[in-house]
């Protein structure tokens, strides 16, 4: 069972933790600290098929759903996805009501869907040892889908209602970029369209989203009724932690000069 899917269905709050260091051992490491899911970015974070699929074997032994981000919403990339054992998907860049409607098909066995049927040889059926796995494989799938355009957050709606959708994700960062405030998501404007996506989402009966390293932001979203909600990444976590320790033995900041990979 897919409890994440369920505690959606439910309107209980998930937490979680993005994972873009692509690396099975951090994601066990961050499997076991208490999250409800993580996030394994395969947009943003260098992670091919088979680094995924460390990725997911290394977390399967933890009370933790892993959510696998696909770098753009194709239904072959989606068949790979699914084949290697990933139930819970967010896909980014989602734009139309026809967009979403083909995505969950891109999830469902015909005559539902397109998914082709390979499950046989795949780590998701356990490779067969899933009984009627086929028939009950959509049954736990959990598709969420990602607004962080102008166009999307105008079709909102129609991306969100169509059965298949468990829930819809801001984009914080790519819909500031999207109105005019690239690397501003605090921004009033931004603040004020995230706010409004949250409550329309919410109001289509369907679970709200977001990736928020601010707490004081992550915990107004939570409030407005968000609930898969992530509150920082892998990547963050070591950068800032290793940077404040160099700091505290008086070594240098990563300047400028570092970040923009000078040394
Ligand atoms: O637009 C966003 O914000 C997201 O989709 C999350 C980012 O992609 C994540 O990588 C953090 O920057």
């Amino acid at each position: 069972m897919n409890r994440f899917k369920k505690a959606l269905g439910a309107g209980e709050a998930q937490i979680g933790l993005w994972q873009a260091l692509a690396n099975a051992y951090t994601a066990e490491i961050c499997a076991g600290a208490g999250f409800d899911w993580l996030l394994l970015d395969g947009e943003h974070g260098p992670n091919d098929i088979p680094l995924l699929l460390s990725q997911l074997q290394a977390v399967a032994a933890y009370p933790v759903e892993p959510v696998v981000r696909a770098p753009i919403g194709d239904a072959s990339l989606i068949k790979q996805y699914l084949d290697i054992g990933a139930r819970s998907l967010l896909i980014p860049m989602v734009e139309t009501g026809e967009q979403a409607k083909y995505l969950v098909q891109a999830t469902r066995y015909p005559p539902a869907g397109i998914r082709g049927v390979g499950s046989a040889i795949g780590r998701a059926s356990r490779w067969n040892r899933t009984p009627g796995y086929l028939h009950s494989a959509s049954d736990d799938l959990c598709l969420l889908l990602q607004v962080e355009t102008k166009l999307g957050l105008e079709n909102l709606l129609e991306i969100a209602v169509p059965d298949g959708v468990d829930g819809v994700f801001i984009g914080p960062s790519d819909l500031a970029a999207a109105l005019g405030h690239l690397g501003n998501p605090s921004h009033i404007e931004v603040q004020t369209a995230i706010e409004a996506a949250i409550g329309a989402i919410i109001g289509a009966g369907k679970a709200a989203g977001i990736l928020m390293a601010d707490a004081k932001l992550a915990k107004r979203y939570l409030e407005l009724g968000a609930t898969f909600v992530a509150v920082g990444t892998d990547v963050t976590l070591l950068a800032r932690g290793a940077e404040g320790l160099a700091r505290d033995f008086n070594r240098h900041e990563a300047s400028a000069d570092r970040a923009s990979g000078v040394y």
